[in-house]
């Protein structure tokens, strides 16, 4: 049976309930498992509407658009993102789904990729924040841009998250110099990560991307087990060096509970920007092979790339300047199948609420 299915005043369809819900038993949307689940479809006249409970864009509707007896009816997408469960059931989600991106060594990209990824997630329609938990270094400032400008603080005390490029970001380099910053150690640290979570005014969010500090060390540890996580996602190289420590970061989240939505192998292979030419210059494939080994999906395998360097040096992530551009569409794909994998697998823990 479908969510819906209307007959309008106007409009017969020309499929009968039968023939749709046949039709829909063969179709599978990109990186679902299952066919299309009959609640996701409502039906009026000739206008069908799917609604996802995850970030997703208009290319999800291909396969219903290719399909014979489907594809006559004219389809629009409506998302209604699902709040998950989170590692700490008694603290609840009040700034929605909170991912949390880390690496187990420095270097690998993890702040790349967390940007990049929060701003594909709000491509893909979402409502999104990120908060840049790494005290080391804090380099939002400096990827997403407006270093010069300080976080405003309200009467209640709380920080208001500046908005750039269409997403919400919170940072300590917004409130003190990247090099005082880089002398806090372990117990400050800890407490400044979650003032800054706790403090910052966060407006009503689908997702929030935490960028942690990088290793698995106490500052981690504390911070995985006080915030309410809903999925970690390991950044690593192919290389020998990071991928032992990648492996690090895997068990630290399952030993605090934290369920892993999967990994990104950065840097790949380098791409050269003029002929396209492409060269394993880390090594090959380390990072599919630490994710088939401890069975998490690989979200994808990103080049190294002097655009999307020059875009985060330059505070305009390629993603946001050239949604496009196929390095960015590269990168959506990851997000919308983060975004998947994030509601699959907490719908295999237990019931989402919205
Ligand atoms: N795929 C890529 N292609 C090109 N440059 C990249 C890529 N990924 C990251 N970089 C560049 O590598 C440098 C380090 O990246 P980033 O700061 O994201 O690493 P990190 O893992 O967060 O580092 P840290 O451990 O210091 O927090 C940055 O200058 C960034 O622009």
């Amino acid at each position: 049976m479908f969510g819906r299915f209307k007959k309008s005043k106007n409009q017969e369809s020309s499929l009968s309930q039968q023939q749709l819900s046949n039709a829909l038993a063969q179709v599978s949307l990109p990186h679902w498992p299952t066919p299309v689940p009959p609640e996701w479809i409502t039906v009026d006249g000739q206008h069908a509407q799917l609604t996802v409970p995850f970030a997703a864009d208009n290319s999800i509707l291909e396969p219903l658009k290719q399909h014979p007896e489907l594809g006559q009816l004219s389809w629009s997408l409506q998302r209604n993102i699902a709040k998950l469960p989170n590692s700490q059931p008694e603290l609840p989600l009040t700034f929605g789904n909170i991912i949390v991106v880390s690496s187990g060594k420095g270097g690998v990209g993890k702040s790349s990729v967390s940007v990049q990824l929060a701003l594909a997630l709000h491509q893909l329609g979402a409502n999104v924040g990120i908060l840049d938990a790494d005290v080391y270094g804090p380099s939002l400032p400096t990827m997403l841009g407006g270093q010069e400008q300080k976080l405003e603080i309200n009467a209640q005390q709380k920080m208001i998250p500046h908005q750039r490029h269409g997403i919400w970001v919170s940072s300590l380099g917004y409130l003190t110099d990247t090099k005082d910053a880089a002398i806090w150690r372990g117990p400050m640290a800890s407490a400044a990560l979650q003032q800054l979570f706790r403090d910052t005014k966060w407006p009503r969010l689908d997702y929030l991307i935490v960028d942690m500090p990088p290793g698995t060390g106490d500052i981690q540890l504390t911070f995985a087990q006080k915030l309410p996580i809903t999925g970690a996602v390991i950044v690593t190289t192919p290389q020998t060096v990071a991928l032992a420590d990648a492996e690090k970061g895997i068990t630290m989240f399952r030993k605090v509970g934290v369920p892993i939505t999967g990994l990104i192998e950065n840097m790949s292979y380098y791409q050269c920007s003029q002929c396209g030419h492409r060269d394993a210059i880390f090594g090959s494939d380390g990072g599919a092979s630490v994710a088939q080994r401890e069975q998490v999906p690989l979200l994808g395998q990103w080049p190294l790339d002097a655009r999307i360097r020059a875009g985060l040096d330059e505070g305009k992530p390629l993603v946001a300047e050239q949604p496009e551009h196929e390095l960015s569409v590269m990168m959506k794909n990851s997000a919308y199948q983060l975004a998947v994998e994030l509601y699959r697998q907490a719908q295999t823990r237990q019931p989402a609420t919205r």
